[in-house]
């Protein structure tokens, strides 16, 4: 039988896999069409291969020349409808079978009756898909490793229906593309993920049993083992939900409960925390994808969900105690102040304790939680409330303490203490008045009113709401994101904004000027304008 000859390739998915396909059949010499839900889409991804193909030549890795004829062979199209001169179709859409089923009739529908059907699927039955398809002896898998560019292996996987020509000629366009093939029959899994996936849900297992912590176990995997990386990191690569599609896709074709994924897994995926692609899995990751080391954000809890995290004197000099020990810490880049439950940040001081105060014994309360107050402003490490629910009172005071406040959609925000006869004394007032301007603090402070994030965030003294599933995750990013930051540079950056609004303008100026000049010398500036030129993510030390 005559088999095609490859001349124009369409790959349907313009993702990390589609885009990265796409760059290495248009450097084999194919012509690519490159097809998404849009032609919007396709462009920016075709615009993104050209931009790394730009790198490729800077590192001496490719020619101009070359790089600039690859970039011409790459065409963005509108969608399926333009694969119809195409000879070979690799489809890299999400893997979700419904809709690859959905995109194989699409495509076999469009293309011409001789071309070939290939999915890149990981771990779905390919016999499945050539079945939707006039055409199941041109369909096969072609699997290719993530990240396309840089790694070797592609797995043919056979279905039922392919005929020997299909596999031949495949092949022969993968090896043009660089790649070693292995080949697969059509089963769970294939071979890559058969192997794969139950590792790194062992690992996972693991974790969840507290057998070991994930920089343990990729860790002693990595060394152990010897692979690249470890199967934690491996998986956030991947995706944590592409994991968990494989796996449960292994679950249930094979059946043998040896291959379920773990509740940690679904818990992740859940949380939307799907790993280096989100900004966090079982690491955190910065928005250049680099993983933020662990240890450099600390987290205070409030920790009295019975009443509402309530302040007494207790738990206000339990602060004041802990933030000097965070102090001293010369680890820490960034600090989370939360509540416990979900209930409540804080809903205030606690008005038991504080209904049988004197007057001198109320000044020596209120005197603790200004120190508290001061202590967080004058932290040399931002410190961010993640307000997870009422706030009211001293608990909108300790919130309005930090350096910024992120809060969950059903927080709530007050300074009620008119209700009970006083006013704020935890620095309410006076902070209340900097965050949103003394207009609508002396209506907050004057009617007690309680408001909802949506507000909060109108007037100014929230910076962001979440999902309250979401909300501590996404605080620990930006905290994460600073914590990549220079040091020194974060604290100058912060005693000036904090010392700036008491002064005067040029004074304020000057004070920025003094601390500029400061930070010229230090160890962190020199790498972080070095590590720009030298184009390197740059390490700080804080020194
Ligand atoms: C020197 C002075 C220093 C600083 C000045 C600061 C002053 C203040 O902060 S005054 C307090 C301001 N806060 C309030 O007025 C809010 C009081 N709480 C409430 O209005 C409600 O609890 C709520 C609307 C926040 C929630 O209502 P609900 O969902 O119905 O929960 P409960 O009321 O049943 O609360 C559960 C549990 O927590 C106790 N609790 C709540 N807030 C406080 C508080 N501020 N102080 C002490 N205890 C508090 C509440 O009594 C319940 O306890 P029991 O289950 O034992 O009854």
């Amino acid at each position: 039988m005559m088999t095609i000859e490859i001349r124009t390739v369409g790959v349907l998915g313009a993702g990390q896999m589609g885009s990265g396909i796409a760059q290495v059949a248009a450097t084999a010499g194919y012509t690519v069409k490159l097809a998404d839900v849009d032609l919007e889409r396709a462009t920016k991804a075709t615009s993104k291969i050209a931009a790394m193909l730009g790198k490729l030549v800077e590192k001496g890795k490719l020619t101009a020349e070359a790089a600039e004829a690859t970039a011409k062979r790459l065409i963005p199209v509108a969608g399926i409808a333009d694969f119809g001169d195409c000879d070979l179709v690799i489809e890299a859409a999400t893997e979700n079978v419904d809709l690859k089923l959905k995109l194989f009739a699409a495509c076999d529908a469009a293309m011409k009756p001789d071309a070939l059907l290939a999915s890149n699927t990981s771990s779905i039955s390919v016999t499945k898909l050539a079945a939707v398809t006039k055409r199941p002896g041109k369909v096969l898998g072609m699997h290719f490793m993530n990240p396309v560019p840089l790694m070797r292996l592609v797995e043919i996987v056979k279905a039922v229906q392919t005929e020997p020509e299909t596999y031949t000629t495949i092949k022969e366009a993968a090896e043009k593309m660089g790649k070693t093939v292995v080949t697969s029959n059509d089963a769970p899994g294939f071979l890559v993920n058969r192997i794969l996936i139950p590792m790194l849900c062992e690992a996972m297992f693991a974790v969840q049993e507290g057998v070991g912590t994930p920089e343990d176990i990729d860790t002693g995997a990595k060394l152990g083992l010897n692979p690249p990386m470890g199967p934690l990191e491996l998986a956030d690569l991947i995706g944590l939900d592409t994991v968990l599609a494989i796996a449960n896709v292994l679950y249930t074709d094979i059946g043998d409960t040896k291959y379920r994924a773990p509740t940690l897994l679904k818990n992740l995926v859940r949380a939307g925390w799907v790993g280096k692609k989100g900004g966090r899995g079982f690491y955190v990751y910065d928005e250049k994808g680099q993983k933020v080391p662990e240890g450099f954000v600390g987290t205070i809890t409030l920790n009295r969900p019975d009443k509402l995290n309530a302040l007494n004197a207790e738990l206000v000099g339990e602060l004041h105690r802990v933030l000097a020990e965070i102090r001293r810490d010369k680890d820490l880049r960034a600090l989370i102040v939360t509540g416990a439950g979900d209930k409540a940040f804080a809903a205030g001081a606690d008005i038991a304790a504080m209904s049988t105060m004197t007057g001198p014994e109320a000044k020596a309360f209120g005197e603790l939680g200004h120190a508290v107050g001061a202590q967080m402003e004058t932290l040399a490490i931002p410190v961010i409330a993640a307000v997870n629910g009422f706030a009211l009172g001293g608990g909108c005071e300790m919130a309005l303490a930090c350096d910024f406040i992120h809060a969950s959609t059903k927080a709530k925000f007050g300074q009620p203490e008119v209700n009970l006869g006083v006013i704020p004394g935890f620095g309410g007032t006076n902070r209340l008045a900097r965050r949103v301007g003394i207009g609508r603090a002396r209506e907050l402070c004057f009617t007690g009113d309680v408001i909802g994030a949506e507000e909060a965030l109108r007037i100014g003294l929230v910076n962001g709401i979440h999902a309250p599933e979401e909300l501590l995750g996404k605080v620990k990013e930006i905290a994460a994101k600073i914590a990549t930051k220079g040091p020194l540079a974060v604290a100058q950056a912060k005693r000036v904004l904090l010392r700036g609004l008491d002064v005067p303008l040029p004074t304020a100026n000057e004070l920025e000027v003094q601390a500029f000049a400061a930070l010229f010398g230090s160890e962190d500036q020199r790498e972080g304008m070095a590590a720009f030129l030298g184009k390197r993510p740059a390490n700080f030390v804080g020194r």
